[in-house]
Protein backbone atom coordinates (compact mmCIF):
# COMPACT_ATOMS: atom_id res chain seq x y z
CA UNK A 1 0.00 0.00 0.00
CA UNK A 2 1.59 3.08 -1.12
CA UNK A 3 2.28 5.38 2.44
CA UNK A 4 3.67 8.41 2.31
CA UNK A 5 5.58 9.68 5.01
CA UNK A 6 6.44 12.92 6.38
CA UNK A 7 7.40 14.82 9.42
CA UNK A 8 9.97 12.63 11.38
CA UNK A 9 8.86 13.28 15.08
CA UNK A 10 10.77 11.76 17.90
CA UNK A 11 14.27 11.24 18.83
CA UNK A 12 15.81 7.68 17.30
CA UNK A 13 15.10 4.92 19.82
CA UNK A 14 17.96 3.19 21.87
CA UNK A 15 19.82 0.72 20.08
CA UNK A 16 18.87 -3.19 21.28
CA UNK A 17 21.84 -6.13 20.85
CA UNK A 18 20.17 -6.82 17.48
CA UNK A 19 18.99 -3.11 16.08
CA UNK A 20 22.61 -1.89 15.08
CA UNK A 21 23.39 -2.08 11.44
CA UNK A 22 26.96 -1.25 10.35
CA UNK A 23 26.80 -3.80 7.74
CA UNK A 24 23.67 -2.64 6.30
CA UNK A 25 25.41 -0.27 3.95
CA UNK A 26 27.11 -3.50 2.70
CA UNK A 27 24.01 -5.26 2.02
CA UNK A 28 22.02 -2.33 0.48
CA UNK A 29 24.72 -1.85 -2.16
CA UNK A 30 24.83 -5.56 -3.01
CA UNK A 31 21.30 -5.72 -3.03
CA UNK A 32 21.00 -2.53 -5.60
CA UNK A 33 23.84 -4.58 -7.79
CA UNK A 34 21.54 -7.55 -7.67
CA UNK A 35 18.53 -6.28 -9.96
CA UNK A 36 21.17 -4.77 -12.73
CA UNK A 37 23.12 -7.64 -12.58
CA UNK A 38 20.26 -10.22 -13.66
CA UNK A 39 18.62 -7.64 -15.71
CA UNK A 40 22.14 -6.65 -17.63
CA UNK A 41 21.90 -3.65 -16.18
CA UNK A 42 18.71 -2.47 -18.24
CA UNK A 43 16.47 -1.95 -15.14
CA UNK A 44 16.13 -1.80 -11.39
CA UNK A 45 13.62 -1.49 -8.50
CA UNK A 46 12.69 1.31 -8.11
CA UNK A 47 10.48 0.60 -5.02
CA UNK A 48 9.56 -2.26 -3.18
CA UNK A 49 7.98 -3.79 0.48
CA UNK A 50 5.61 -5.82 1.58
CA UNK A 51 3.39 -6.94 4.42
CA UNK A 52 0.34 -8.34 6.07
CA UNK A 53 -2.75 -6.16 5.41
CA UNK A 54 -5.96 -5.55 7.79
CA UNK A 55 -5.28 -7.71 10.94
CA UNK A 56 -8.08 -7.13 12.93
CA UNK A 57 -7.93 -7.34 16.65
CA UNK A 58 -10.01 -6.24 19.50
CA UNK A 59 -8.06 -5.35 22.66
CA UNK A 60 -10.12 -5.84 25.99
CA UNK A 61 -8.90 -3.58 29.24
CA UNK A 62 -10.32 -5.92 32.17
CA UNK A 63 -10.21 -3.65 35.32
CA UNK A 64 -12.82 -5.85 37.38
CA UNK A 65 -16.07 -4.90 36.04
CA UNK A 66 -15.16 -2.31 34.41
CA UNK A 67 -13.75 -3.37 30.28
CA UNK A 68 -12.23 -0.74 27.40
CA UNK A 69 -12.36 -1.99 24.54
CA UNK A 70 -11.06 -1.10 21.21
CA UNK A 71 -11.30 -2.73 17.74
CA UNK A 72 -8.26 -2.46 15.08
CA UNK A 73 -7.47 -3.06 11.41
CA UNK A 74 -3.70 -3.22 11.57
CA UNK A 75 -1.67 -3.49 8.18
CA UNK A 76 1.42 -3.85 9.21
CA UNK A 77 4.92 -3.34 5.96
CA UNK A 78 8.81 -4.12 5.70
CA UNK A 79 11.10 -2.57 3.37
CA UNK A 80 14.46 -4.49 3.81
CA UNK A 81 17.90 -3.94 2.44
CA UNK A 82 18.03 -6.92 0.15
CA UNK A 83 15.84 -7.24 -2.87
CA UNK A 84 17.37 -10.80 -3.08
CA UNK A 85 13.72 -12.28 -2.67
CA UNK A 86 12.70 -9.81 -5.43
CA UNK A 87 15.54 -10.75 -8.12
CA UNK A 88 16.27 -14.47 -7.54
CA UNK A 89 13.90 -15.76 -5.50
CA UNK A 90 16.26 -15.97 -2.54
CA UNK A 91 13.68 -15.97 1.11
CA UNK A 92 16.59 -16.00 3.87
CA UNK A 93 16.25 -12.75 4.89
CA UNK A 94 12.54 -12.60 4.52
CA UNK A 95 10.62 -11.94 7.79
CA UNK A 96 7.34 -13.76 6.50
CA UNK A 97 4.11 -11.53 6.67
CA UNK A 98 2.29 -14.47 8.28
CA UNK A 99 5.17 -13.80 11.04
CA UNK A 100 4.22 -9.50 10.78
CA UNK A 101 0.61 -10.83 11.38
CA UNK A 102 1.54 -13.12 14.84
CA UNK A 103 3.74 -10.12 15.78
CA UNK A 104 0.79 -7.72 15.85
CA UNK A 105 -1.20 -10.09 18.10
CA UNK A 106 1.57 -10.52 20.34
CA UNK A 107 2.42 -7.56 20.73
CA UNK A 108 -0.64 -6.34 21.51
CA UNK A 109 -0.58 -9.01 24.21
CA UNK A 110 2.66 -7.81 25.44
CA UNK A 111 1.88 -4.11 25.72
CA UNK A 112 -1.81 -3.48 24.96
CA UNK A 113 -3.06 -0.62 22.88
CA UNK A 114 -3.17 2.39 25.03
CA UNK A 115 -3.66 4.62 21.22
CA UNK A 116 -3.54 3.48 17.70
CA UNK A 117 -0.39 6.06 16.85
CA UNK A 118 1.56 4.74 20.41
CA UNK A 119 1.01 0.89 19.26
CA UNK A 120 2.02 1.68 15.68
CA UNK A 121 5.14 3.11 17.25
CA UNK A 122 5.81 -0.32 19.48
CA UNK A 123 5.10 -2.16 16.19
CA UNK A 124 7.49 -0.45 13.78
CA UNK A 125 10.33 0.03 16.50
CA UNK A 126 9.78 -4.01 17.08
CA UNK A 127 10.44 -4.48 13.41
CA UNK A 128 13.30 -2.23 12.59
CA UNK A 129 15.33 -3.43 16.17
CA UNK A 130 15.07 -7.10 15.85
CA UNK A 131 15.90 -7.60 12.07
CA UNK A 132 18.60 -5.67 10.88
CA UNK A 133 17.89 -6.43 7.00
CA UNK A 134 14.62 -3.99 8.21
CA UNK A 135 15.27 -0.44 6.64
CA UNK A 136 11.68 0.61 7.28
CA UNK A 137 8.99 -0.01 8.66
CA UNK A 138 5.34 0.75 8.52
CA UNK A 139 2.11 0.32 10.39
CA UNK A 140 -1.50 1.48 9.49
CA UNK A 141 -4.60 0.99 11.61
CA UNK A 142 -7.83 1.52 11.62
CA UNK A 143 -10.31 1.84 14.60
CA UNK A 144 -13.62 0.42 14.44
CA UNK A 145 -15.80 3.42 16.55
CA UNK A 146 -17.05 1.28 19.32
CA UNK A 147 -18.71 3.57 22.04
CA UNK A 148 -20.23 2.84 25.58
CA UNK A 149 -23.44 1.89 26.11
CA UNK A 150 -25.13 4.83 28.02
CA UNK A 151 -27.87 3.17 29.78
CA UNK A 152 -29.20 5.90 32.08
CA UNK A 153 -25.28 5.44 33.48
CA UNK A 154 -21.91 4.62 31.41
CA UNK A 155 -22.52 0.80 30.78
CA UNK A 156 -19.57 -1.45 32.29
CA UNK A 157 -18.75 -3.40 29.67
CA UNK A 158 -21.62 -3.09 26.46
CA UNK A 159 -21.03 -0.71 23.84
CA UNK A 160 -22.82 0.10 20.48
CA UNK A 161 -21.49 0.86 17.53
CA UNK A 162 -21.28 4.41 16.49
CA UNK A 163 -19.87 4.96 13.08
CA UNK A 164 -19.96 9.07 12.94
CA UNK A 165 -16.43 8.46 11.69
CA UNK A 166 -13.68 6.49 10.87
CA UNK A 167 -10.19 7.18 12.94
CA UNK A 168 -6.77 5.92 11.23
CA UNK A 169 -2.94 6.96 11.54
CA UNK A 170 -0.09 6.10 9.84
CA UNK A 171 3.18 5.29 11.45
CA UNK A 172 6.39 4.53 10.38
CA UNK A 173 10.28 4.82 10.75
CA UNK A 174 13.63 4.46 8.68
CA UNK A 175 16.64 3.33 10.53
CA UNK A 176 17.90 5.68 12.12
CA UNK A 177 15.74 8.09 11.85
CA UNK A 178 12.85 9.12 14.42
CA UNK A 179 9.44 7.69 14.19
CA UNK A 180 6.86 9.57 11.44
CA UNK A 181 3.37 9.83 12.90
CA UNK A 182 0.55 10.76 10.62
CA UNK A 183 -3.38 11.08 12.01
CA UNK A 184 -7.01 10.97 10.45
CA UNK A 185 -10.76 10.73 10.27
CA UNK A 186 -12.63 10.07 7.06
CA UNK A 187 -16.26 9.18 6.52
CA UNK A 188 -17.35 12.21 9.08
CA UNK A 189 -20.59 12.69 6.53
CA UNK A 190 -22.85 16.10 7.86
CA UNK A 191 -25.42 18.15 6.37
CA UNK A 192 -27.58 21.08 7.34
CA UNK A 193 -30.50 23.53 5.43
CA UNK A 194 -30.02 26.50 6.02
CA UNK A 195 -26.63 28.91 6.91
CA UNK A 196 -24.82 28.19 3.25
CA UNK A 197 -25.06 30.38 0.58
CA UNK A 198 -22.51 30.13 -3.02
CA UNK A 199 -22.60 33.53 -4.48
CA UNK A 200 -20.22 36.08 -6.28
CA UNK A 201 -18.71 33.99 -8.22
CA UNK A 202 -17.19 33.87 -11.91
CA UNK A 203 -20.43 34.68 -14.28
CA UNK A 204 -18.92 34.14 -18.11
CA UNK A 205 -20.14 32.05 -21.24
CA UNK A 206 -18.96 28.76 -19.02
CA UNK A 207 -21.70 29.63 -15.93
CA UNK A 208 -25.07 28.23 -16.11
CA UNK A 209 -25.32 28.39 -12.00
CA UNK A 210 -27.36 30.86 -10.49
CA UNK A 211 -26.24 32.40 -7.14
CA UNK A 212 -27.53 30.35 -4.44
CA UNK A 213 -27.91 32.56 -1.30
CA UNK A 214 -29.51 29.81 0.54
CA UNK A 215 -29.28 26.16 -0.01
CA UNK A 216 -28.38 22.55 1.22
CA UNK A 217 -24.81 22.11 2.48
CA UNK A 218 -23.28 18.39 2.84
CA UNK A 219 -19.77 16.95 3.08
CA UNK A 220 -18.08 13.71 3.80
CA UNK A 221 -14.74 15.09 5.63
CA UNK A 222 -11.28 13.83 5.16
CA UNK A 223 -8.54 14.88 7.81
CA UNK A 224 -5.22 14.04 8.27
CA UNK A 225 -2.95 15.77 10.48
CA UNK A 226 1.17 15.45 11.86
CA UNK A 227 2.57 16.14 15.08
CA UNK A 228 5.32 18.49 15.73
CA UNK A 229 6.15 16.13 18.98
CA UNK A 230 4.80 12.40 19.44
CA UNK A 231 6.31 12.26 22.98
CA UNK A 232 3.90 15.35 23.95
CA UNK A 233 1.41 14.49 22.16
CA UNK A 234 -2.18 13.59 23.58
CA UNK A 235 -3.57 11.12 20.42
CA UNK A 236 -6.83 10.72 21.54
CA UNK A 237 -7.41 14.13 22.81
CA UNK A 238 -6.21 15.66 19.59
CA UNK A 239 -8.39 13.46 17.28
CA UNK A 240 -11.68 14.46 19.51
CA UNK A 241 -10.56 18.04 19.09
CA UNK A 242 -10.03 17.91 14.71
CA UNK A 243 -13.77 15.82 14.75
CA UNK A 244 -15.44 18.55 17.06
CA UNK A 245 -13.92 21.28 15.35
CA UNK A 246 -14.93 20.39 12.05
CA UNK A 247 -18.56 19.81 13.66
CA UNK A 248 -18.43 22.72 15.09
CA UNK A 249 -17.41 25.30 12.20
CA UNK A 250 -19.74 23.28 10.19
CA UNK A 251 -22.97 23.48 11.97
CA UNK A 252 -22.50 26.80 14.67
CA UNK A 253 -24.93 27.17 17.72
CA UNK A 254 -27.74 24.86 17.74
CA UNK A 255 -30.01 27.41 17.70
CA UNK A 256 -29.01 30.11 14.85
CA UNK A 257 -26.01 28.32 13.46
CA UNK A 258 -23.16 29.47 11.68
CA UNK A 259 -22.87 31.05 8.09
CA UNK A 260 -21.09 29.56 5.93
CA UNK A 261 -20.05 31.61 1.93
CA UNK A 262 -17.96 28.67 0.80
CA UNK A 263 -16.88 24.92 1.29
CA UNK A 264 -13.90 26.69 0.91
CA UNK A 265 -13.95 29.08 3.82
CA UNK A 266 -16.02 26.64 5.86
CA UNK A 267 -13.02 24.30 6.00
CA UNK A 268 -10.69 26.96 6.71
CA UNK A 269 -12.61 27.97 9.73
CA UNK A 270 -12.04 24.37 10.78
CA UNK A 271 -8.19 23.79 10.15
CA UNK A 272 -7.95 26.99 11.72
CA UNK A 273 -9.67 26.09 15.01
CA UNK A 274 -7.49 23.02 15.00
CA UNK A 275 -4.20 24.73 14.76
CA UNK A 276 -5.07 26.72 17.49
CA UNK A 277 -6.83 24.53 19.78
CA UNK A 278 -4.35 21.20 19.42
CA UNK A 279 -0.32 22.96 19.83
CA UNK A 280 1.38 19.44 18.87
CA UNK A 281 -0.18 19.20 15.51
CA UNK A 282 2.19 21.05 12.87
CA UNK A 283 -0.24 20.89 9.93
CA UNK A 284 -3.74 19.36 8.92
CA UNK A 285 -5.17 18.98 5.24
CA UNK A 286 -8.87 18.48 4.95
CA UNK A 287 -10.75 17.21 2.20
CA UNK A 288 -14.97 18.40 1.62
CA UNK A 289 -16.28 17.19 -1.12
CA UNK A 290 -19.99 19.19 -2.26
CA UNK A 291 -22.24 16.82 -2.16
CA UNK A 292 -25.10 18.43 -3.99
CA UNK A 293 -28.36 18.60 -3.09
CA UNK A 294 -30.57 20.54 -6.37
CA UNK A 295 -33.52 22.49 -5.65
CA UNK A 296 -36.43 20.86 -8.03
CA UNK A 297 -37.29 23.26 -10.88
CA UNK A 298 -41.06 22.96 -10.34
CA UNK A 299 -41.34 25.88 -13.13
CA UNK A 300 -42.60 24.49 -16.22
CA UNK A 301 -45.31 22.26 -14.21
CA UNK A 302 -49.16 23.94 -14.21
CA UNK A 303 -49.23 26.02 -10.80
CA UNK A 304 -52.52 23.95 -9.70
CA UNK A 305 -50.22 20.94 -9.24
CA UNK A 306 -47.30 22.66 -8.09
CA UNK A 307 -49.00 24.21 -5.09
CA UNK A 308 -48.16 22.66 -1.70
CA UNK A 309 -47.75 22.83 2.03
CA UNK A 310 -44.90 25.70 2.16
CA UNK A 311 -43.49 24.09 5.17
CA UNK A 312 -42.16 21.17 2.64
CA UNK A 313 -39.21 21.32 0.40
CA UNK A 314 -38.02 18.26 -1.82
CA UNK A 315 -34.63 18.61 -3.24
CA UNK A 316 -32.71 15.90 -5.42
CA UNK A 317 -29.51 14.21 -3.82
CA UNK A 318 -26.55 14.25 -6.57
CA UNK A 319 -24.11 11.23 -5.83
CA UNK A 320 -21.82 12.30 -8.84
CA UNK A 321 -20.79 14.59 -9.44
CA UNK A 322 -18.86 16.45 -6.10
CA UNK A 323 -17.56 19.61 -5.99
CA UNK A 324 -14.09 18.86 -4.47
CA UNK A 325 -12.29 20.86 -2.04
CA UNK A 326 -9.43 20.70 0.16
CA UNK A 327 -6.33 22.68 1.72
CA UNK A 328 -3.72 21.89 3.98
CA UNK A 329 -2.81 24.33 6.62
CA UNK A 330 0.20 24.42 8.51
CA UNK A 331 2.37 26.58 10.80
CA UNK A 332 4.90 29.57 9.82
CA UNK A 333 8.14 28.72 11.05
CA UNK A 334 8.56 31.08 13.35
CA UNK A 335 10.92 34.03 12.52
CA UNK A 336 14.40 34.74 14.40
CA UNK A 337 14.35 38.26 13.74
O1 LIG B 1 -18.88 26.28 -1.75
C1 LIG B 1 -18.73 26.15 -2.99
N1 LIG B 1 -17.51 26.38 -3.55
C2 LIG B 1 -17.29 26.26 -4.90
O2 LIG B 1 -16.14 26.47 -5.39
C3 LIG B 1 -18.40 25.90 -5.69
N2 LIG B 1 -18.53 25.70 -7.04
C4 LIG B 1 -19.82 25.34 -7.24
O3 LIG B 1 -20.32 25.06 -8.37
N3 LIG B 1 -20.51 25.34 -6.08
C5 LIG B 1 -19.64 25.69 -5.09
N4 LIG B 1 -19.79 25.79 -3.76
Amino acid sequence: MPWTSTNRIYAKPSNTSSGEAGPLVAIGAKAATTAAADTGGRFELSDHGYGKSSVKLLHVHRDGEYHVIREFEVSTELKLASESAYIIGDNKEVVATDSQKNTVYLLAKKHGIKTPEEFGAVVVNHFLYTYRQVVEAKCHIIEYPWERLQAGSPHNHAFVFAPTATRWCEVSQIRHEAVAVKSGLKGLRVLKTTQSAFVDFVQDEYTTLADAPERIFSTIVEAEWSYDNMKSADFDNAWLTVKDAILEKFAGPPDTGVYSPSVQHTLYQAEKTVLEKVSEINWIRMTMPNRHYLNIDVSKFPANVTKGDPHHYIYQPIDKPAGLIYAQLRRRPKSHL
